[in-house]
């Protein structure tokens, strides 16, 4: 079947390409030419820069963008706790253990929007110390509070979206993240997120070091994996609002502060750079697809197992039984995954596997997959599974082993304490 991809509403009207450098001015004009910071920016314009690494950083690994805006961040009151968070768990206790866990489908709360809804389930590390990642599951009902926008200092946000849709306006234009996509929040960008479809729900990777690149290209060449051309980046879009007062959320070292400024921070009327890489990346169309960190291991990396034909000659096709110097957080967008065929994996819930936490088909899948007839079979259009993988340990805070009520605690039982020996000793 030819793969399309999802149609995009004229509202957002995106470019394409990966870590490309990229142009966008919502005026004709907007961008200087020929300077990044002339002594007047066109049309009255700031001009402020996002860094998206140290500027001395080498040339293929320099993110950078360049604002030209109606009033710098700069302008704003003095950042105070933001109390109203009752239910955040941002920098929660992680919990070490080695136990094979599940969740059931988590729940929507949709008396909460996206500040509210953000729960952090598993990480590792630190972000003062730029080491480490955090895995969060969001859950939401309502849009953000009008002239309310938020940021990360914290890390870089890889979003799955799992339910409902997310409408995501940004600084740097306007994003649209679908069941079965993803985006990329860079750190430090601000965005206020509404709901045009009603309650959203889905998993985020917070990576508190470095950045998200794409796979590097090995056996299977050049043209395999994610290609740049995949990922769509916003264009400039603003808003003229001096007259306002918003509130800027800002979540700093796992802490919710917040800020008065009397201007919209949307104002930004043009950019160029390489670092605005808000990804609006339509999974499906990948057959096998991962973004990570690091040449071969990663702090954090993100693989799909999507639809596509499994062909292969005298092979047990599932994943094998294996123990992983990498921890696994596994989420299911839509359908089942084929190596946990049952109930129990359903859409919505999660499994973490982590470092050397044996792991593999369930007896069921083992048995029905070392006996079938190895004739070319569909992992049909409407599964998609998914794994945060991580050379680190992650822990689990409270909210992820008991307040969610999620866990299923006969996993490992139901999945592995039927399996039988076969040995046969040759005779
Ligand atoms: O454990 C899992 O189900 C995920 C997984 C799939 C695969 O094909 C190879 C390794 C692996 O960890
Ligand atoms: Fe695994």
């Amino acid at each position: 079947m030819p793969v399309t991809k999802f149609e995009t509403p004229e509202k957002y009207k995106y470019l394409n390409g990966f870590a490309s450098f990229h142009e966008s001015e919502a005026i004709e004009g907007a961008l200087p030419i020929g300077a990044n910071s002339p002594q007047k920016a066109p049309f009255g314009l700031y001009t402020e820069k996002l860094s998206g690494t140290a500027f001395t950083a080498p040339r293929h690994e320099n993110l950078q963008s360049w604002l030209y805006r109606v009033l710098p961040s700069a302008a704003h009151s003095s950042f105070e706790p933001f109390t109203d968070v009752t239910t955040g768990n941002f920098g929660a206790k992680l919990n070490h253990i080695p136990n094979q866990l599940r969740w059931d489908p988590f729940d929507i709360d949709k008396e909460v929007d996206w500040i509210r809804g953000l729960k952090l389930a598993a990480g590792a590390g630190d972000p003062t110390m730029k080491s480490g990642l955090g895995i969060y599951i969001y859950a939401a009902g309502r849009d953000m509070d009008a002239n309310t926008a938020m940021y990360s200092s914290d890390g870089e946000m890889l979003i799955v979206g799992q339910h409902g849709v997310l409408d995501i306006q940004t600084e740097l234009g306007n994003i649209l993240v679908r069941p079965n996509e993803i985006a990329v929040l860079p750190r430090g960008i601000k965005y206020r997120v509404t709901l045009p479809a009603g309650p959203v729900r889905g998993y985020i990777l917070e990576l508190y070091q470095g950045n998200f690149i794409l796979p590097e290209l090995g056996p299977i060449g050049s043209n395999c994996l994610a290609n740049p051309r995949d990922f769509q980046i916003p264009q400039a879009k603003f808003d003229e609002d001096t007259s306002t007062t918003w509130s800027i959320v800002n979540k700093y070292n796992n802490e919710l502060f917040v800020a008065k400024q009397g201007h919209t921070p949307f104002d930004v009327v043009a950019w160029h750079g390489k670092h605005p890489k808000d990804i609006n990346y339509s999974i499906l169309i990948a057959k096998h697809s991962f973004v990570h960190q690091y040449s071969g291991t990663a702090i954090a990396d993100f693989v799909i197992f999507p639809p596509r034909w499994l062909v292969q000659e005298d092979t047990f096709r599932p994943p094998w039984y294996h123990r992983n110097t990498m921890s696994e957080f596994m989420g299911l967008v839509c359908g089942e995954y084929d190596a946990k065929a049952g109930k129990g994996f359903q859409a919505a819930g999660a499994s973490l596997h982590n470092v050397m936490t044996s792991h593999g088909p369930d007896a069921a899948t083992f048995e029905k997959a070392s006996n079938a007839e190895l004739k070319p079979h569909k992992v049909v259009d409407g599964n998609m599974a998914f794994m945060f993988e991580s050379c680190l340990f992650l822990g689990v805070t409270e909210w992820g082993l008991k307040t969610c009520q999620k866990i299923q605690p006969e996993y490992n039982q139901e999945s592995w304490s039927d399996l039988r020996p076969h040995f046969k000793r040759p005779e």
